[in-house]
């Protein structure tokens, strides 16, 4: 099967054979072989010659073929959607969501670029002060699988606006999502080279990274890769890394009149996406006594009732499956550590069909758990920490190494501005859920969660370089000269 697209043509991988497979039912979804090192270099070679001529070609003829892109994803939106469920596990709605996402980051990445780095002049001096921005060159992008369609978009849109030519990677999980997606930039009129695919897993990932053509790397996926990649960079300020990374994402909350409002955000933020957003609410903070109890009861017997199922099952359930069979047991395991290590499950979470990456919520109560491991358990399993006093709250909220998410479920604005100065994440949020950040706002994270290189809104940012120019039309002498200079 032909898999990768490199010079505008589809061919066969000459790397490892893998597949993809339908987490719940293990059907077979798509079969290929990934990209070698030679691969990745004749991709590299491709995506350089098309760059001239893709970055001389006006914003606006570029902006046209990215409008055509949009509507080949509204062509092929069911589809698509279908394949997004398929292949993660996600709930048809959810997926449909997804394909919504992907067409509004045209419109939002036109206004961006405009806005962040658009051009501006004005006078100084004699001269025209100029701002205008370039496009790095050749970029690659690697996406995650846990939105195949939407996250790997948030940077390959950008790129190709501002004039790069891209080699996308995407998750080894998900490479039918990957393979509609280029094949509606071939619809939409891509000129050849442009954007290539390269499938294939880690060693595909690792010969990209290395390979000494790209100007760029804009990755979104684990804060393991993301690290490796950063030490891989190190020493190369020629090159332009940006990186989105997890969170292990603290939820405060404090005691609020409306007690079901608080579990309803709770759950929107613990167990979307079967837990697997980077912005999840991994840990909940809830204050020690009664109000608290009555609130822990409520989430357990509300998130033990939550619809669990296949992507497609009707009426549609709430969670889907996690990514796969491996992702299921390694977080099951996760669960048995943390159980050994003196945490209390209020609701454990279950696999109920052995060959299904099918999970149920789950939450723990890990207050006793001494070391904590600060590490992202991508997955459905929220862990409950009781907290003395709005004070501990905060400390524990910022006691990790990551930096994404964060927020609080509080009546007070006093207590909302106490916990925004504190807290250290790039998103803050107030009584609303930590899940669902607007592509209309930039979003990234700080410590280990990203490289301060914040993507949607400002992903603008990091596809292009500023250039100012001072400029006039013809070459005259100073009416006043330097001292010491004569040019008599
Ligand atoms: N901050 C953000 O915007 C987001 C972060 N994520 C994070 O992504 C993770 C889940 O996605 P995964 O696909 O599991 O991430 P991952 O890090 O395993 O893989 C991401 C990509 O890197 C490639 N890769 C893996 N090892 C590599 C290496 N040594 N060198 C070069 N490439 C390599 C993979 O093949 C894939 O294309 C979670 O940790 C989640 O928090 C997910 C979505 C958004
Ligand atoms: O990238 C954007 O356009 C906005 C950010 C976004 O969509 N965030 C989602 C996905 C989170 C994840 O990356 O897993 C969210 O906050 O739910």
């Amino acid at each position: 099967m032909n898999s990768l697209y490199i010079a505008g043509e589809w061919l066969a991988g000459q790397g490892e054979a893998f597949q993809s497979l339908n987490p719940v039912t293990q059907q077979v979804l798509w079969e290929g072989a990934g990209a070698t090192t030679a691969q990745v270099e004749s991709a590299v070679q491709a995506a350089r010659q098309a760059f001239p001529g893709w970055a001389r070609r006006t914003l606006d003829e570029r902006i046209a073929v990215l409008e055509a892109f949009a509507a080949a994803l509204k062509n092929h939106a069911d589809e698509l959607a279908r394949t997004i469920g398929e292949e993660t596990g996600k709930p048809l709605w959810e997926a449909t969501t997804e394909v919504t996402s992907m067409v509004n980051k045209i419109a939002i990445s036109v206004q961006s670029y405009r806005e962040r780095t658009g051009e501006k002049s004005g006078p100084l001096g004699d001269a025209t002060a100029v701002l205008r921005h370039k496009p790095h060159g050749v970029v690659a992008v690697f996406g995650p699988y846990n939105f195949p369609g939407h996250l790997p978009n948030g940077h390959i849109v950008p790129a190709l606006l501002a004039g790069n030519s891209v080699l996308f990677k995407p998750s080894e999980l998900t490479p039918k999502v990957a393979e509609l997606t280029v094949k509606c930039w071939i619809e939409a009129g891509l000129p050849a080279g442009v954007l290539n695919l390269l499938q294939g897993a880690r060693e595909t990932g690792i010969a990209l990274a290395a390979n000494p053509g790209i100007d760029g790397l804009f990755f979104t996926g684990s804060s393991r890769t993301g690290n490796h990649l950063h030490q891989q960079f190190a020493g190369r300020p020629d090159k332009i890394l940006a990186l989105e990374m997890g969170g292990n994402n603290p939820l405060v909350v404090d005691e609020v009149a409306d007690l079901d409002a608080a579990v309803y955000t709770i759950i929107q933020s613990a167990f979307i996406s079967a837990g697997q957003r980077c912005t999840c609410a991994r840990r909940l903070l809830v204050p020690q006594g009664a109000w608290g109890d009555t609130l822990l009861a409520r989430l357990v017997a509300v998130s033990g009732a939550i619809e669990v199922g296949a992507f497609d099952q009707q009426p549609a359930p709430f969670m889907g499956s996690v990514i796969s069979l491996g992702a299921a047991k390694a977080l099951m395991e996760a669960q048995e550590h943390l159980l050994a290590n003196g945490a209390v499950a209020l609701l454990e979470m279950t696999q109920p069909q052995a060959q299904a990456a099918l999970l149920t919520p789950g939450i723990l109560d890990v207050t006793a758990v001494a070391d904590r491991p600060d590490e992202e358990l991508f997955g459905p399993l929220l862990q409950v920490i009781r907290y003395a006093d709005f004070e501990a709250a905060i400390a524990e909220a910022n006691d990790t190494d990551y930096g994404l998410a964060a927020g609080l479920l509080s009546d007070s604005e006093a207590r909302y501005q106490q916990f925004w100065l504190e807290s250290r994440a790039g998103i803050v949020n107030w009584n609303k859920q930590l899940t669902g950040a607007a592509s209309s706002a930039p979003f990234g994270g700080v410590g280990a969660s990203g490289n301060h290189r914040a993507s949607a809104y400002y992903a603008a940012d990091y596809c292009a370089y500023p250039v100012a120019s001072l400029e006039t039309p013809s070459l005259t002498l100073p009416a006043t000269l330097t001292p010491g200079v004569k040019m008599a």
